[in-house]
C-alpha cells in the first residue's frame, strides 16, 4: 500500500464511545456515583493523518488517548484500529496490540532512570514487533540528534533531550499510530519546536498516524486538522447542563 492509498483509508474508527469513572458520592453529577467523562458519537483518523486535539482541562483528552492505546476500556461503544476491534481483546491481547501498533509519548517522558538513552530506545523495541534491532535503535537516536548521548542516563540529559529519547522510544516498535499527550508542555520553547518537528517529520517519514494533545495554540495551528474535544464530546454539554 503506498502513502496516497493509506491517507484515504481509515486507521482508527471510534463509534459511540462512552467512558465513565467512579466519583466520590458527594461530588457525583452522574447516575450511580459515576461521572461520564466521554460520550463520543464518532471519531476517525486516516492512515498517515496528523490530528491535534485541544480541549479544556479535565475534558477527557488523556482518557481518550488511554482508550485508543487500550490502557482503558470504554463502558460502551467500539474502537477499531487497523481492523482490530479493541473490545474483543483480552487485557493481554490489548497489551500485545499496543506493543505492535501504538507509540505513546508522555508529557513527563516516562524514561526508565536506570537505563541509558539507547537502552530506553531498545526497550521500546522489545515491547514491539520482533526482536531488538541495535542498528535501528542507533538510527533513531541519530534521528533525534542524540547519537553522542547514547550512553547517558536520563538524569544526565537535559529535559528537551529526555523528551527526544522518549520520541525515539515511541517510534522503536514501528507503530501505526502515535499518541502524544502534551509532549511539549515540559520543555522550553526552543526545544518544544524541535520536539514537535521531530514528531511530525518522523510520523510523516514512517507513515505513522498522529494524534497529539496540546493546550498550546501555537502547536495546534501547525496541524491541518485540529479537533476540539469540547465540541465533539456530548458528555461535556451534559456536565454544563448539570452545572447550571
Ligand atoms: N481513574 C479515574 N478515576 C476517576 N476519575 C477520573 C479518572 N481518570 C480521570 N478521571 C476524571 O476524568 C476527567 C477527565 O480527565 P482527563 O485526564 O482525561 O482530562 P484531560 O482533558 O486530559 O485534562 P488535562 O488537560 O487537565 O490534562 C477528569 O474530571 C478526571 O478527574
Amino acid at each position: 500500500m503506498n502513502r496516497d492509498q493509506q491517507t484515504s483509508e481509515t486507521l482508527l474508527t471510534a463509534t459511540d464511545v462512552v467512558k465513565t469513572f467512579d466519583q466520590p458520592a458527594d461530588q457525583s453529577g452522574g447516575k450511580d456515583g459515576r461521572l461520564t467523562v466521554l460520550d463520543l458519537p464518532k471519531f476517525t483518523i486516516a492512515y498517515g493523518e496528523q490530528v491535534a486535539l485541544i480541549g479544556q482541562s479535565g475534558g477527557g483528552k488523556t482518557t481518550l488517548l488511554h482508550l485508543f492505546a487500550g490502557l482503558l476500556v470504554p463502558d460502551s461503544g467500539t474502537i477499531n484500529i487497523a481492523g482490530i476491534e479493541l473490545s474483543r481483546l483480552s487485557e493481554q491481547g490489548r497489551d500485545r496490540f499496543r506493543a505492535a501498533n501504538i507509540g505513546y509519548v508522555f508529557q513527563t517522558f516516562n524514561l526508565l532512570p536506570a537505563f541509558t538513552a539507547i537502552e530506553n530506545v531498545k526497550l521500546g523495541m522489545s515491547f514491539g514487533q520482533g526482536s531488538v534491532d541495535a542498528g535501528r535503535a542507533a538510527e533513531l537516536l541519530d534521528r533525534v540528534g542524540l547519537s553522542e548521548r547514547a550512553n547517558y542516563r536520563p538524569s544526565q540529559l537535559s529535559v528537551g533531550q529526555q523528551q527526544r529519547v522518549a520520541i525515539a522510544r515511541s517510534l522503536a516498535g514501528q507503530p501505526k499510530l502515535l499518541l502524544a499527550d502534551e509532549p511539549t508542555a515540559n520543555v522550553d520553547p526552543t526545544s518544544a519546536e524541535t520536539v514537535l518537528d521531530l514528531i511530525r517529520t518522523s510520523c510523516r517519514d514512517e507513515g505513522i498516524s498522529l494524534l497529539l494533545v496540546t493546550h498550546d495554540m501555537n502547536v495546534a495551528q501547525r496541524f491541518d486538522r485540529v479537533d476540539e474535544l469540547d465540541t465533539i464530546n456530548r458528555a461535556l454539554s451534559a456536565h454544563s447542563k448539570q452545572a447550571v
